[in-house]
């Protein structure tokens, strides 16, 4: 059966939901946005079928109707489609960061042809646009679902099956409890990761020298300060009030903190960090699966023309497929490191032989 599947925004995550859906049998795909440009992009790539800025009329002849645009433009969108005098029944879902807002309005809409699951895919970058757009962003990734209370099973398995090209694993929360986990686990850290940037550049006063000391620690910890800020102020207004209890949190660990630097022994100071990096080492466990993670190599590579090409080219001349690459750290003629992702452990351990029998010095993330 052929679906019309509408995705109204076209950014990084619309772009990247139809880019992996592009491809499946039966699915016509028409893209909306705001953005011209962003529409002539979408079209010279094929990235969907049709573009269109007329939302109205496109929604009332679609069957799915994907709403990837900011969280409050979203609810927007959906109070929109609830107005629209519909062909036919339609299933509506959304991407955004924070499932309540959006939630709220889908158990008041007024037309019943509508049927509304929230979804949040948990995979992203600090980048924006269509540009940006991968086909493969969501593989791996944790696929939120959240169906309206008098949702039935057979259309979140219908949402399930659309969206299966993502490679995604779905799971199913209420929308409260979504909030809650990912405002602990990627809107506190986003703060966080901004004031440690303004903490650095109030420094800088003092210290000028202070960004060209920014080596891999700073860059890891600060690299999503650098996402579109009008995306994170929305996710922020959206979800203040667990922000704030956040803050609060963190204040009083900050204070325990303080305590323990100022008072506290190195044997106090050792467990705080060691519990840390025992919860973080945990997360990244292949078997725990909290942080879906790949398997990975450092590879120590020198800072000259065509270093890092010819790694790429070596394991591409052995089939071996690289999931991800990333330069931790590279500074003028010193050594710098490459993070090479694989999808399984015989990747990983076929590439690191590789790797060290053409001379690389390499470590392996067991
Ligand atoms: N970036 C991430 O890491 C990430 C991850 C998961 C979910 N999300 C959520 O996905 C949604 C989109 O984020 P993104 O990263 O793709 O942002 P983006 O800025 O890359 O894309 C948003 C798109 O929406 C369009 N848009 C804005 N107003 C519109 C309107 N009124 N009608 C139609 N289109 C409109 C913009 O032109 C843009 O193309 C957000 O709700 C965000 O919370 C983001
Ligand atoms: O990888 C990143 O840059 C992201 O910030 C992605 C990220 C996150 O993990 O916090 C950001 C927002 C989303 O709603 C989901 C995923």
């Amino acid at each position: 059966m052929s679906q019309k599947v509408l995705v109204a925004g076209l950014g990084l995550i619309g772009g990247s939901l139809a880019l992996s859906l592009k491809d499946t049998k039966g699915v016509y795909l028409i893209g909306y946005d705001t953005k011209p440009s962003t529409l002539e992009y979408a079209k010279m790539n094929a990235i969907v079928d049709e573009v269109t800025d007329d939302f109205r009329t496109a929604v009332k002849h679609a069957d799915v109707c994907i709403l990837a645009a900011p969280v409050s433009v979203a609810v927007e969108l959906l109070k929109t489609i609830d107005q629209v005098e519909l062909h036919d029944e339609i299933l509506v879902t959304d991407v955004t960061s924070v499932k309540k807002p959006i939630m709220d309005v889908a158990h008041q809409l007024q037309s019943d042809q509508i049927t509304f699951i929230g979804g949040h895919p948990m995979a992203g970058s600090h980048k924006h646009g269509i540009q940006a757009a991968k086909s493969h962003l969501f593989e791996n990734a944790i696929y939120v679902l959240s169906p309206t209370r008098h949702c039935h099973q057979a259309k979140v398995d219908q949402l399930e099956a659309l969206l299966t090209p993502t490679n995604s694993k779905f799971i199913v929360l209420d929308p409260d409890e979504h909030d809650e986990m990912t405002s602990v686990i990627s809107h506190f850290p986003h703060l966080i990761a901004s004031s440690l940037v303004h903490q650095a550049r109030n420094w800088q006063k003092k210290h000028a020298y202070i960004p060209k000391l920014a080596a891999g620690g700073f860059r890891d910890i600060t690299r999503i300060a650098s996402s579109n800020p009008s995306m994170w102020k929305d996710i922020f207004f959206q979800n203040k009030e667990k922000m704030s209890q956040l803050l609060t949190d963190w204040i009083d660990e900050m204070k325990d903190l303080k305590e323990l630097i100022d008072t506290g022994g190195q044997d106090q100071i050792y467990a705080y960090l060691d519990e840390a990096k025992d919860y973080r080492d945990g997360l990244d466990s292949k078997k725990k699966g909290a942080i879906l993670s790949y398997y990975d190599i450092y590879v120590d590579i020198f800072d000259q023309p065509g270093a890092i090409l010819k790694v790429i080219e070596l394991l591409a001349k052995h089939d071996i497929s690289l999931r991800n690459i990333e330069i931790l750290e590279i500074r003028e003629g010193i050594t710098g490191v490459l993070r090479l992702s694989f999808q399984d452990k015989n990747d990983q351990q076929m590439s690191d032989a590789l790797l060290q029998k053409y001379g690389y010095s390499t470590m392996i993330d067991e």
